[in-house]
This record gives structure tokens, C-alpha cells and sequence, in this order.
């Protein structure tokens, strides 16, 4: 039997659901045994990956974040294309299976998918419909703008909500990221570096990002929003019913859906209505799984095998359903739509109607920033920095874009080397 490692960084509910993928694989056949093993954070997860494929003791396959994949596309010898690795091994593969949205943030300009979909997401609102009423708010019309937002929290707070009215997980993904696309907002040229690595960050020019961030810092003063940090670490604080209107991934579902105590729901992240052509459309979080390079061609042959699994319709049915990530195939979202499954859970089909609210334009396909994970920390010192203070809201959105075109063009130089 052939082992194929599998790092990942999936903790709580969808920690069971790796785990049991890997279970039903194992159990299918006899030839190949996935070893699912969890590294960490996402950071620590990638981290621990480029370490391990230095030493040569890279696991098969690594669960890397979407804001790894400018790092993984550039690294060439260290990773083997799934489309190749498919090809050779003799497997089916269809990239027109999978949501435009999803394999297009994967694939080269050629439409050769390098990594594989696993489990993608995007931002919705999640917000806690007993603390709703509880402060005098319809639970069954959630705010859609950012002014109704704010205005919900300071509700929220008055009915004893006082430590966060608002707050959001993935500091940079929300305002930042998201924020571009769903306002058809550039960060930077070069279609946000899909068009190139010579990209040049740009954001600190917008007004829309200066007002978000100038509301994010007066708010922060009286915790009608507050701050929770960089990561998702801080997403127990709407579990626990502390803060009630949450920003974070769809693939949070499992989670809240075992521990929150309370009604809850989603809708759609908030916008700003007087900037031209909000909500536009929003992007993709999550992850995809990356082949490392150097492996035996009978090792290939198990993962590629494993993909197959894990792209059967049912599963990936199953997989979203349970965990709140994006079924990755269009068929496999037209099956839970014609079951009926949205009516009663309409939460699960947020991130879908968000991802497809409008053709993407070049400010709203995706991301692809050579060392964007040093540069989300970047950003979200910058931020950090205009909510404590220290820096006005438009010296930390200018701080932002001169670091972060500094790590752009250092990644640009080595990786040209
Ligand atoms: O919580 P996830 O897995 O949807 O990931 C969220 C962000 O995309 C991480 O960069």
C-alpha cells in the first residue's frame, strides 16, 4: 500500500470532514491510504510545507490558502500541475467542471489548472437573529449597507451588546480584499496581478477605502466595531454571543452550527450604495491542495486518484452542505438547488449568490500577489496601527501600498532569479 500525506490546516467541524474524505477514500480501494495530518494555521501550514519540500520531506499534498497561490504558482520544480499530474496518470479531468469562479483562481492565463479546488468560500455577514430582536432589529432584514451596519451595531450595543457591535475575522480579507471587489475597486495594476507580477498596488488612492477605514476607526473608539484580528482566531467571539454581526467565511457554517446558543443567519457583506457599481461581485477564500514536486509516478497515481473521489458529485453535495464551502462543481450546485436545499437554508447559497451578483470585472476576478501572506501582515499592522491611533486612517492605507509594492518587487526579484 502507498501512503499519500496530506497537510492541511482544518480544525473543529471541518477537521471531521478531511478526516472522514480521507476515511471513505481509504475505505474504497486498497492500493493508496490518505494520511490527512493538521499543520497549523494556514500560514503555518504553507510555512511548514516550503520548509518540508526544502529538507526533501514534502508531504504529497498541501492544503495551501488562496493567498498562497501567487507563492505556489512561482514556485516551479516544487510542485507538480494537477492538470498534468491528471493527464498522466490516466484520470478524467474537465476544468470546465468546476465554478468559473473557482478554477479560474487556480489556473494559469492558458486555463491549465495548477492546484486543485477543495474548499472554497467567500465573506458573507453572519448575525445573530435573538440579539437582533433583543435590541429592537427585524432579524428577517439583515443591514445591506455599510451605514445601516454601523447603525445595527450601535443598536446591538445600547441593548447590551458592548464589547462589538460589528466585527469581522481575516482582517486584510475583509477590508481589503473583499472590500475591492465587492465596491469594483482595483488594488493595484495588472488586474491584481493576474496580468503580471509587476503589479503596483494602488488602494490608498480610493476614497471608498479612506471612508471605510476613517468609519472602522471612529467606531473602534466606543467598540461599536471592533477589531478581531488577523486570522480567524477571533471567530469564537460571535459563536459566544459576543459580538453579533460577524464578517467571515462561508466555511464558518460548521462551527456555528455547533456552537452557537442562539437564531442565527447570514446575508450578503454590507457595501457602501454611493460607490458606483456596489456590490459588484466578491471573491474567493479558502483553499486548494497543491501536488508537491519529486514524488514516484505510482504515488501520482493515488492522488490523482483521490481527486477524482473528492470531485464526485455527492461528495462535494455533502461537503457543502456540511461544512459551508462552495460545492466546487457546477453540478454539483445545480443538484442542491433542484433539491430545494436553499429554501430552507438559504445561508448556505449566500456566498454563491455573492460570488455571481455580477460578471466579474478586472477589479473583481481574484488576486495574485507573489508573498501576499508577509503582505496581509503588513496590511493588517497598517490597520491595526489607524485603530489604535497611532496613524491616521490615509497614512496607514499609503503605509499599506509602499510596503506591500516593496515586498511585491523583492518577490519580483527573486523569483526572476
Ligand atoms: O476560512 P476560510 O477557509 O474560508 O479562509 C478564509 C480566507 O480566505 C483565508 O485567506
Amino acid at each position: 500500500q502507498t501512503e499519500i500525506q496530506w497537510w492541511h490546516a482544518l480544525t473543529g467541524a471541518n477537521n471531521d470532514v478531511v478526516v472522514k474524505l480521507s476515511e471513505d477514500f481509504n475505505a474504497s480501494q486498497k492500493d493508496y491510504k490518505v494520511v490527512p495530518v493538521y499543520k497549523g494555521s494556514y500560514p503555518d501550514t504553507l510555512n511548514a510545507g516550503i520548509a518540508a519540500f526544502r529538507a526533501g520531506q514534502a508531504p504529497h499534498i498541501l492544503q495551501v490558502f488562496e493567498v498562497g497561490t501567487g507563492t505556489m504558482m512561482s514556485a516551479k520544480g516544487a510542485i507538480k500541475p494537477v492538470h498534468e499530474m491528471m493527464k498522466e496518470a490516466g484520470e478524467k479531468f474537465d476544468p470546465a467542471a468546476y465554478l468559473p469562479a473557482i478554477s479560474g483562481y487556480y489556473s494559469t492565463a492558458k486555463g491549465e489548472m495548477l492546484s486543485m479546488p477543495f474548499n472554497s468560500s467567500s465573506m458573507v455577514m453572519w448575525y445573530n437573529k435573538d440579539a437582533f430582536k433583543k435590541a429592537g432589529l427585524d432579524p428577517e432584514k439583515p443591514p445591506k449597507t455599510w451605514p445601516e451596519t454601523f447603525e445595527a451595531a450601535k443598536k446591538l450595543k445600547a441593548a447590551g451588546y458592548d464589547k462589538c457591535g460589528v466585527s469581522n475575522a481575516w482582517a486584510p480579507w475583509a477590508n481589503i480584499e473583499q472590500f475591492g471587489a465587492w465596491h469594483n475597486i482595483a488594488l493595484s495594476t495588472k488586474v491584481n496581478g493576474m496580468a503580471g507580477a509587476d503589479a503596483v498596488l494602488n488602494f490608498n488612492k480610493s476614497p471608498a477605502f479612506l471612508k471605510h477605514w476613517t468609519n472602522l476607526v471612529e467606531l473602534q473608539k466606543d467598540k461599536t466595531y471592533d477589531y478581531s484580528g488577523r486570522t480567524n482566531n477571533g471567530e469564537g467571539r460571535f459563536t459566544s454571543g459576543e459580538c453579533p454581526i460577524f464578517l467571515t467565511s462561508s466555511g464558518f457554517f460548521g462551527n456555528v452550527k455547533a456552537n452557537a446558543k442562539f437564531d442565527w443567519a447570514n446575508a450578503a457583506m454590507p457595501y457602501y450604495a454611493d460607490v458606483q457599481g456596489a456590490p459588484q461581485n466578491s471573491i474567493i477564500g479558502g483553499a486548494s491542495l497543491w501536488v508537491m514536486g519529486g514524488k514516484k509516478a505510482n504515488e501520482y497515481k493515488g492522488v490523482a486518484k483521490f481527486f477524482t473521489f473528492l470531485s464526485n458529485v455527492d461528495r462535494q453535495v455533502k461537503l457543502h452542505t456540511e461544512s459551508g464551502y462552495l460545492p466546487i462543481t457546477k453540478a454539483a450546485y445545480e443538484k442542491v438547488k433542484a433539491s430545494g436545499f436553499y429554501k430552507d437554508k438559504p445561508y448556505l447559497e449566500t456566498p454563491i449568490l455573492e460570488l455571481t451578483n455580477k460578471a466579474p470585472t478586472d477589479n473583481s476576478k481574484g488576486l495574485r500577489y507573489g508573498s501576499l501572506v508577509q503582505i496581509r501582515d503588513i496590511w493588517s499592522e497598517e490597520l491595526e496601527a489607524a485603530l489604535n491611533g497611532q496613524k491616521s486612517p490615509q497614512a496607514a492605507l499609503d503605509a499599506a501600498v509602499d510596503r506591500g509594492n516593496q515586498m511585491l518587487r523583492q518577490f519580483e526579484r527573486t523569483a526572476a532569479r
